[in-house]
């Protein structure tokens, strides 16, 4: 979705607060940057010496001094450049750290609804490109800008110093100049924001691509997707062009402007010396001090390409920045001694709030209760999980766990009295204890084992060589539906959270891995509340009661018998086997 713009100068002086949060390295910094910068007056004031003063006299012990002290002054300049890039570049990775850290902290603690509006790959750009293009902003900024600045005011101080009236007639085409980097910098801004999002579309269809790849060699789609990629890739290559277009008229404009104030300098300077206004010694000193001013004011043209396509970056990071965020994980009461008792009053809600999928819906858990919910695709079931765990709110309706809102609850509390096995079982890249961990950080070897063993999953666990290390690759890939379902149940068992959600695979697996996956099921339902939504009828029959939903709403319950003796929609469900 692309962003509103927001303006430049509003993105710089958010990035001058970060910067801020590190005063005393910016404060050195800047001392580093003032004294380096002034040391360039050294060496014109010596060629003047050796023009105006050591050759007429034919002093040769002079010419040591001199040449000495304009070695010495290199060195020392040299020197404080080092030290100064040192400090800087801690400066910005610290920054960086900082801005990275923050924008992580916040993409973990964004609300669902915000990732439903948002592609993955967009995401990974905003933290693979355009935090390092934020970067950019502050070391190109405060190291080239502000180093060019100083350098630009300190020989234009000596210029006017030696002679004010050549320096004033010198300085002509710095206004223009001037002008010429402020329409760049307007003319490019809102190319920069089209080039980063132009990046943010082909990389979101790259990570669609690899996600999907299975589907996309199954379905031999392979030219398609080239073709979606070759579209956002040229829309991109596009966008890049125009901005190197601008940039390749407006640098060597820029340096014409600069090179003409040297032919002014060196003619009319002429002219000076020949009156006798100047000597030559002076001239040459002007020279090179025109030298010193202008050089600069072409790395500026550079800085102001950099900055200004750096802080499009900024903007998009502090667009997210910015998101609401559930920055209240730990806010309300927190839920202790869970008995398990969860009610769903009067819950109306949808994921877009004008177009419902759950409506007036009313459900009762009681502790230690297990209740199977069925219907069929896209009746809802999903959707009240999402709810009990707190990641949306309804738009009318409560929903209530041991007769109190769940709102009055912090989600921290909430979410670790609930162990949601999800119907994907999704798992991370890592190993099986990597994985099991994220149940219980603090589980031991044998706590793991002790899990996996109750979730059936213990004897492919076992076969596997290297056992708890073992990699199960992206999302799980290198495992079966039926190993990573229990190994994500495993997981639930670690967790030992009093209530459980399980949204049951509706992918088939063979008898004997249903068995072992139900015999981990009865295990894990023993003890606590237990919401099922099934799509096997040996999980529904067993269950204490049976919620039957259709569009959104609960259509009937009861046991199974009762159902299946008055629900007619149940009965087409049940001999559908269940769905
Ligand atoms: N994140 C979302 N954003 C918008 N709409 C959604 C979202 N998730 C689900 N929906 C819609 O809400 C409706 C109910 O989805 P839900 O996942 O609750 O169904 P379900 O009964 O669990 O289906 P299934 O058995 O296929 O998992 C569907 O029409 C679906 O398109």
């Amino acid at each position: 979705m692309p962003d509103k713009p927001t303006s430049l100068r509003a993105t710089g002086s958010r990035l001058l607060v970060f910067a801020r949060a590190h005063w005393r390295m910016a404060l050195i910094q800047f001392v580093l940057a003032v004294l380096g910068t002034s040391l360039i007056v050294v060496f014109p004031g010596v060629v003047q010496w050796f023009v105006d003063d050591l050759i007429p006299r034919k002093d040769v012990p002079g010419i040591w001094k001199a040449g000495a002290l304009a070695i010495a002054a290199f060195f020392l300049r040299e020197l404080l450049f080092y030290i100064r890039t040192r400090v800087n570049s801690a400066f910005e990775q610290r920054m960086i750290f900082d801005l990275r850290g923050q924008l992580h902290h916040k993409i973990a603690r964004l609300p669902l609804a915000w990732f439903d509006r948002q592609s993955t790959g967009d995401i990974l750009t905003r933290m693979a490109d355009d935090v390092p293009a934020t970067q950019r902003v502050i070391l190109e900024g405060i190291e080239q800008g502000l180093t060019a600045v100083l350098q630009i005011i300190i020989s234009a101080v000596v210029m006017f110093y030696t002679n004010s009236t050549f320096a004033l007639i010198v300085m002509v085409p710095t206004p223009f100049i001037a002008a010429g980097g402020w329409l760049f910098a307007r003319w490019i801004a809102p190319r920069s924001r089209e080039a980063r999002e132009a990046s943010s579309r082909m990389n979101s269809l790259l990570h669609d691509t690899i996600t999907g790849i299975r589907q996309v060699k199954s379905y031999t789609a392979e030219d398609t997707k080239q073709e979606d990629f070759n579209r956002a890739s040229h829309e991109l290559r596009r966008s890049q062009q125009r901005l190197m277009t601008a940039w390749a008229v407006y640098s060597p404009l820029m340096g014409f402007l600069g090179s003409f104030g040297l032919v002014l300098l060196l003619s009319i300077g002429a002219y000076g010396a020949i009156q006798g206004e100047m000597t030559t010694g002076e001239l040459f000193k002007f020279i090179f001090l025109l030298g010193f001013f202008f050089e600069p004011i072409a790395r500026l043209h550079g800085v102001n390409q950099t900055i200004v396509t750096g802080l499009a970056s900024a903007e998009r990071v502090f667009k997210i920045l910015d998101q609401e965020g559930e920055e209240d994980l730990e806010r309300g009461a927190t839920l202790t001694n869970v008995r398990g008792e969860v009610e769903f009053r009067d819950v109306t809600f949808g994921y877009q709030p004008d177009k419902p999928v759950l409506q007036g819906v009313n459900l009762r858990v009681l502790p230690r209760q297990t209740v199977a919910i069925v219907g069929a695709t896209g009746s809802g079931k999903s959707t009240l999980f999402q709810l009990l765990t707190h990641f949306y709110e309804p738009q009318s309706g409560q929903v209530l766990l041991d007769g109190h809102p769940i709102t009055n609850y912090n989600r921290v509390s909430l979410r670790d009295a609930l162990a949601y096995v999800t119907q994907d079982a999704f798992l991370f890249a890592g190993t099986i204890r990597d994985n099991l961990r994220l149940g219980d950080p603090d589980a031991t070897d044998d706590e793991m084992w002790a899990a996996l063993t109750h979730a059936s999953a213990e004897e492919f666990v076992r076969r596997h060589p290297d056992g708890l290390d073992a990699q199960v690759g992206e999302r799980g890939v290198m495992l079966s539906g039926g190993e990573r379902q229990r190994i994500a149940m495993a997981r639930a068992f670690l967790k030992d959270a009093p209530i459980l959600l399980l949204d049951e695979a509706t992918s088939a697996v063979d008898n004997k891995s249903e068995a072992a996956i139900q015999e981990a099921l009865e295990k894990l339902r023993a003890d606590r509340t237990c919401l099922v939504i099934a799509h096997r009828l040996s999980t529904v029959v067993s269950a204490d009661v049976i919620y039957v939903m259709r569009q959104g709403q609960v259509l009937a319950q009861g046991s199974h018998a009762e159902l299946v003796e008055s629900c007619a929609y149940y009965r087409e469900l049940a001999s559908l086997a269940l769905l």
